[in-house]
């Protein structure tokens, strides 16, 4: 977790478990932590103690999970009396670090550029239609993910045997090597890239890996259960000469599987180093017990774990509301309601988050939130960067740095308009191709093109001009902020920008970029372009928390991870949305998303308010909804919630008449209710818990829709005439019907 204010390192704040974690010193250790039992502090206080008792700073490699845990963690060692020279960053951060350095041994060039999502997509096209596959068979974000699968286990295109017969992954491996192709014409790296090459790097090199273990000898990692296989092996390859390996993670908290990350890594921790120490920290230093209860309560159903179980260090009762609502407007409407009141009697709205399982889910609540005039925030990093203006500038920045980016200079080589055509771009891109230089070479001969007539040939060679003044002002400048005002001034765009009466507040933006800039030039140890560039390109939507902004922060649940608030709402705890639909499917991605429920849950400090809605526009269509299998677990759907007076169970429903307000007519319990007084509507969305009576479905019988096809039952809630039925359609969807409507045949 991120803390605010950093304490100097005073052992007293220590409890003995962790202290004889900061206090290890040889050899590998697993420190096996419950959420809110004091990782972080027990990381940032071992690198003090380890430099204390003689190890050089620059010895220690720390790794953590985000730039700004990285950047808090800095803080707080520089706030223990540390001078620079300790490695702290997240993986990737460091991988780079590694692949410029040593370039030569990993065959990458020192400039390279790192692609973003968008780039990566345009990349994946081009390798399709080069290899003329049919381009609906292979969509951009499933053939990038099927490539990412490879990466992360360490699979280069040569090394992947071809699957004889199997159509689609033989093809999958030939764009893989296609792509592959493009990123290296361009000079560019994906993320997946940055970790898969430095594992490559140092399993290949002896050299390398030698000078690096002799250079981290202390290897730290924070959130251990994340890390995938690529980030393994590094892990491993780095700290096997040495052993001084010192792991930190929560297998309950591993969330990002769907990224890759692999469980086992620490599950299977003690048997890849058979003498490694075990620390457990079992206190709970944020939550309060009943919300504690509540987690242990959850987790309990998953069977990929080392059980262990949440003890509240701190004490006071919490409050955990469960409250149903008719609509996620009624949701949104009542959350603000609430939050208005706690900010009105005293609450600070950086101690109020509302966390959610998909980023649409946003939209209901900020209207709420507008009109409650609630100061908020969407904490959601990398939506800033993918804005138009802003992907334009960074193109510009791209190319001065790495001049072989040909999907920079085709972005911006008419951007803004100066008459530089797609024909003339084409056959640009063709004589770079023939004559295998980078296309910011041909473009600076193209007098010898012969295809370009003199018109578009002096306009190119304008805009060449102008590029090698940019780079020429790089050279001569470190400040990141300053080279960003003169690409502004003196590309067009500030202009552009003025005379477009549609351009919205994208000036505004640019000026915040330039801004974040300045900041970074004032921040930075060595502050460069291409190190800009590096740090937003690694950027997250965890990164994007601010947790001074004086606004209730608005997030997915995954970028809730290392987060604590006092008053936590977490809303949508309907099947298919938590767990997520695409879940549903395996044991394996259920228990995932049951982390991710446990990982929200703690990171409420006293109040903890959890929602479902009966129907939820999803698409644009308001759908049924069916309540979260995990609120059957939690004991939310019977009243078993515990016996604690503070648990407490609401059902909202909307106003009947025309003109009355949403509020004003919840029948919600002000005072705490026990779970026997319990005015719940009861419900339960397990069939095997309810006696079974004769119903017109159940699950596993096969129905046909006439609109969507042939499925299996998966669920039925039986209420009358508002019964539902979920299906899984053949075609791979999900849906809940409304029995009355459903038009289902039994097959
Ligand atoms: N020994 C201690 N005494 C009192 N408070 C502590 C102690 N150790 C940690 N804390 C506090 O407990 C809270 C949680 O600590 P921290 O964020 O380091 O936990 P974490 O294990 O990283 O959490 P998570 O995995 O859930 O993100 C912080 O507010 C921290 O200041």
């Amino acid at each position: 977790m991120i803390e605010t204010h950093s304490r100097t390192f005073d052992p007293s704040l220590l409890t003995p478990s962790q202290s004889e974690a900061v206090n290890f010193r040889d050899g590998a250790l697993l420190v096996l932590a419950g959420p809110g039992s004091g990782k972080t502090r027990v990381i940032a206080c071992r690198i003090v103690r380890l430099i204390e008792t003689g190890a050089a700073p620059w010895h220690i490699c720390a790794i953590t999970f985000t730039n700004k845990a990285a950047e808090e963690m800095r803080k707080r060692v520089a706030g223990m009396g540390v001078g620079p020279g300790t490695q702290i960053s997240t993986f990737h951060s460091l991988c780079v670090r590694i692949l410029r350095r040593y370039g030569d041994a990993a065959n990458v060039k020192e400039n390279f550029s790192i692609y973003s999502d968008d780039e990566q997509r345009k990349c994946v096209k081009q390798a399709v239609s080069n290899l003329d596959y049919p381009s609906g068979s292979f969509p951009p974000a499933k053939t990038l993910a099927a490539i990412s699968r490879f990466k992360n286990a360490v699979e280069t295109p040569e090394s992947l045997t071809e699957f004889e017969g199997d159509y689609y992954y033989s093809k999958i491996i030939k764009i893989y090597k296609e792509y592959q192709r493009l990123l290296d014409e361009n000079n560019a790296l994906d993320f997946d890239d940055l970790l898969m090459k430095t594992a490559l790097l140092l399993k290949n090199s002896d050299h390398v890996r030698e000078e690096l273990s002799g250079r981290y000898r202390y290897l730290l990692i924070d959130e251990y259960q994340d890390t995938n296989h690529a980030q393994y092996q590094i892990a491993r390859l780095l700290a096997k000469k040495h052993g001084n390996i010192f792991v930190v993670g929560d297998p309950d908290q591993s969330i990002y599987k769907w990224r890759g990350a692999d469980i086992k890594n620490i599950l299977q921790f003690e048997k890849d180093w058979p003498n490694a120490s075990r620390i457990d920290l079992q206190e709970n230093f944020r939550s309060r017990r009943e919300i504690l209860e509540l987690a242990d309560r959850l987790i309990v159903n998953n069977k990929q774990r080392k059980p262990k179980k949440l003890v509240a260090a701190v004490s006071g009762e919490a409050e955990v509301v469960f409250d149903r609502y008719e609509d996620s407007r009624l949701e949104s409407s009542s959350i603000a309601s609430d939050i208005k009141k706690l900010i009105t009697s005293g609450a600070d709205p950086n101690e109020i988050a509302i966390l959610y399982r998909v980023n649409s889910m946003s939209r209901t609540l900020e209207e709420s939130l507008v009109r409650e005039k609630i100061p908020y925030r969407i904490v959601r990093g990398v939506e800033f960067y993918s804005r138009k203006e802003i992907r334009d500038m960074i193109a510009y920045l791209k190319l001065i740095v790495n001049p072989d980016d040909g999907q920079a200079f085709a972005r911006i080589v008419n951007t803004p308009t100066r008459g530089i055509g797609k024909t003339t771009v084409n056959r640009i891109i063709e004589f770079a191709q023939s004559g295998r230089i980078s296309i910011f070479d041909a473009a600076s001969r193209v007098s010898s093109i012969s295809t370009i007539g003199p018109g578009p040939s002096g306009k190119v060679r304008t805009f060449v001009e102008m590029m090698r003044k940019f780079q020429k002002a790089a050279a001569e400048t470190n400040s990141v902020a300053d080279i960003m005002e003169l690409v502004y001034d003196e590309s067009g765009i500030e202009k552009s920008l003025e005379a477009d009466p549609e351009g919205g507040n994208a000036s505004d933006n640019i000026d915040e970029l330039i801004n974040s800039a300045s900041l970074y030039d004032e921040n930075a140890e060595e502050p460069t372009l291409l190190d800009y560039l590096q740090s937003i390109a690694l950027y997250s939507d965890s990164d994007a928390y601010d947790p001074e902004s004086g606004c209730v922060s608005l997030m997915t649940l995954h970028a809730a991870k290392g987060l604590e608030f006092d008053n936590v709402y977490i809303i949508g705890l309907e099947q298919g949305m938590l767990p997520h639909e695409r879940s549903m499917e395996s044991e394996d991605d259920l228990e995932e998303e049951r982390r991710l429920f446990f990982m929200g849950i703690t990171r409420a400090r006293h109040r903890l308010h959890i929602s479902h809605t009966d129907y939820r526009m999803l698409r644009g269509i308001q759908s049924r909804t069916i309540p979260s299998s995990f609120l059957g677990e939690i004991g939310a759907d019977t009243g078993r919630s515990g016996s604690s007076e503070s648990v407490s169970f609401r059902f909202m429903s909307p106003p009947t008449g025309r003109n009355s307000s949403a509020r004003g007519q919840s029948y919600g319990y002000s005072k705490p209710q026990t779970a026997k007084k319990s005015p719940v509507k009861k419900y339960t969305s397990d069939l095997s818990a309810v006696p079974q009576k004769d119903t017109p479905f159940k699950k596993g019988d096969k129905v046909l829709h006439p609109k969507f096809g042939f499925g299996v039952v998966t669920d039925f809630m039986d209420s009358g005439e508002n019964s539902i039925v979920s299906v899984r359609f053949n075609t791979g969807s999900s849906k809940n019907l409304l029995l009355k409507y459903a038009k289902l045949t039994k097959k």
